[in-house]
């Protein structure tokens, strides 16, 4: 199955459970693995076949900055939905991490799967 990958996307939001959280900006790691054919861009070298990491970058910041939302596993679900949704992606694993949560871990995570091959 062919990917498309996108590592340590940082995004810098409101996140959290506490009062506290709700005051600041935190920032959060998005590592994306999206199912993608990409024998058809390849075999074109046609940017129209190819589903644009940089497109889905800015749109997934652009989501989860909107408001503040207290879980991760909320912004796991809204990413999977997105992708799925509005690029037409058929399966994709998130995995979102919040570096400095906890602070005897360098990072605190979840990671969904969402779809099918
Ligand atoms: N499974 C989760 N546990 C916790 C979350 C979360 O989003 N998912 N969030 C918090 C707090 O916001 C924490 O990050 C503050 O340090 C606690 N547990």
């Amino acid at each position: 199955m062919d990917k498309v990958l996108i590592r340590q996307l940082k995004i810098e939001t409101v996140i959290g459970i506490y009062e506290w959280e709700k005051q600041i900006h935190q920032n959060l790691e998005i590592d994306l693995d999206m199912a993608w054919d990409n024998r058809p861009a390849a075999a074109t070298d046609d940017y129209q076949h190819a589903l644009c990491y940089e497109t889905v970058s800015n749109r997934l910041i652009a989501l989860i900055t909107e408001k503040p939302i207290e879980l991760i596993e909320t912004v796991a679900e809204m990413i999977a939905k997105c992708l799925m949704d509005e690029f037409d992606v058929r399966w994709v694993k998130v995995v979102v991490m919040k570096p400095g949560a906890v602070p005897s871990a360098t990072a605190v995570g979840v990671e969904i799967e969402r779809g099918h091959f």
